[in-house]
């Protein structure tokens, strides 16, 4: 297959380029190549060409709450999203927590996904916070690397603990930074936006404190660490310190948390509500500066779908969290790069490359060998976010009706196409 009329990011520009594809590899890359006579023709349309993209965090759902997402669906809204490789959290029912749990784990996720799915277990039995999982046999299994995502590790020698034994298995220990205490009965940030709606607050030290915490635990333990979903200024300036001083830590930030601070919560309004909470416009600044300098090595969706009873509900009962697969990159894109803030090439990095970095995942770059695993963006038409067309089953977004563009059209696997969208 030949791939015609694309443009992708190189040497700090964009340049046009076609793509020869030979069983499912990149066999050639230039700005133009001759014709085989007989060769399959792919017109990508003047549509950017990057290698497909990874989310090293998001939420399946599946077992236990497939009324939320199941593998297939999920992998489904992952590929519109022009993801090629995701990572579903271990907050299921049951906890990818045993051999047999994980075995299973895998085994649907042969069946039913589209793509590359790579599963985290858990750290503790039933993500309790008390025992912990047989991490060996969990790796055997295929474990990604481990987390509690969805609660925090409250005890401080229970995560020590935890990050000595991933050492020993050359695993990365990833944390959802939480201190209960601290957090309470929280829904919404503990600020300006907790006192005009009169809801309760989560400070942002119920997040850097855990961070601060494991940093000193990584640093004695020499476990690779990573943060979920940084939210604040002072977790940023606690992930920087630890970098300072060479302790092994690692961050990621979502793309509503890039976006959006407290502000934007105009009501009780359960579609924004997340955990972390959307904190003030001092903290996402911190953010984008955070990932600009590398603080914050790159960007992960933490796609958390609930159904539309569940997110009608008040602030205060509603479950936490907002999808984010269909949409991460076209907001990304609007808010960034089109006005120059940042470049295509950063944030497809954001996107791709530094996360498989982090992961010691293999490189996606476009170029010969490498797996035709590609993502083609339409940066310039613009079209209106409708959560009514997600194919996740998760519609719970705040961003309903954004115009956007930088849209996924098309995402192919192995030189297959494995989802397109033009005019749709
Ligand atoms: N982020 C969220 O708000 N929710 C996540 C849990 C989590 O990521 O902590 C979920 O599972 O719904
Ligand atoms: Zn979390
Ligand atoms: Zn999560």
């Amino acid at each position: 297959m030949k791939i015609t009329n694309a443009f992708r990011w190189k040497e700090n520009s964009l340049q046009a380029c076609e793509i020869r594809v030979k069983d499912g590899m990149i066999a050639e890359v230039k700005a133009q190549m001759g014709e085989v006579s007989g060769e399959e023709i792919f017109d990508a349309g003047g549509t950017l060409v990057a290698p497909g993209f990874t989310d090293v965090h998001i939420h399946l759902r599946e077992p236990g709450a497939e009324y939320k997402e199941t593998i297939a669906s999920g992998t489904r809204a992952a590929l519109k999203g022009g993801f090629t490789t995701v990572c579903p959290m271990p907050n299921t029912s049951p906890v990818p927590d045993t051999k047999e749990n994980m075995e299973d784990l895998m085994s649907r996720i042969k069946k039913d996904a589209v793509m590359e799915v790579l599963p985290y277990a858990s750290i503790s039995l039933g993500q309790n916070g008390e025992i912990l999982t047989d991490m060996k046999a969990l790796k055997e299994a295929g474990a990604f690397a481990f987390t509690d995502d969805g609660v925090g590790i409250q005890e401080a020698s229970f995560m020590k603990k935890a990050m000595q034994n991933a050492a020993l298995l050359g695993m990365s220990i990833v944390a959802h930074c939480e201190d209960n205490g601290l957090a309470g009965s929280g829904v919404v940030h503990e600020g300006e936006v907790s006192e005009r709606l009169g809801l309760p607050g989560i400070p942002s030290s119920a997040e850097s404190v855990h961070i601060a915490r494991d940093a000193i635990l990584a640093g004695e333990t020499g476990c690779h660490y990573h943060v979920c979903h940084v939210s604040s200024a002072s977790s940023v300036r606690v992930i920087r310190e630890a970098k300072n001083a060479g302790i092994n830590i690692t961050a990621e930030v979502t793309p509503h948390h890039l976006l959006l601070n407290e502000s934007d919560i105009h009501k009780d309004d359960a579609m924004y509500k997340m955990n972390p909470p959307l904190r003030s416009e001092e903290d996402r600044q911190a953010l984008i500066q955070g990932l600009e300098e590398g603080t914050i090595d790159f960007i992960a969706t933490d796609h958390a779908p609930h159904s539309e009873d569940e997110k009608q509900q008040s602030m205060r009962k509603a479950p936490f969290g907002i999808t984010g697969l269909e949409t991460a990159f076209p907001l990304l894109y609007t808010t960034f790069v089109k006005n120059g803030h940042w470049t295509t090439g950063q944030l497809t990095e954001w996107l791709t490359a530094k996360p498989r970095k982090v992961f010691s995942m293999s490189q996606r770059t476009l170029e010969h060998g490498q797996p035709a695993t590609l993502t083609f963006v339409d940066l310039h038409t613009e079209e209106e976010i409708d959560r009514h067309r997600f194919l996740s089953k998760g519609k719970n977004t705040p961003f309903h009706g954004v115009k956007v563009s930088g849209i996924p059209k098309c995402t192919m696997i192995e030189g297959h196409i494995a989802w397109e969208g033009w005019n749709k």
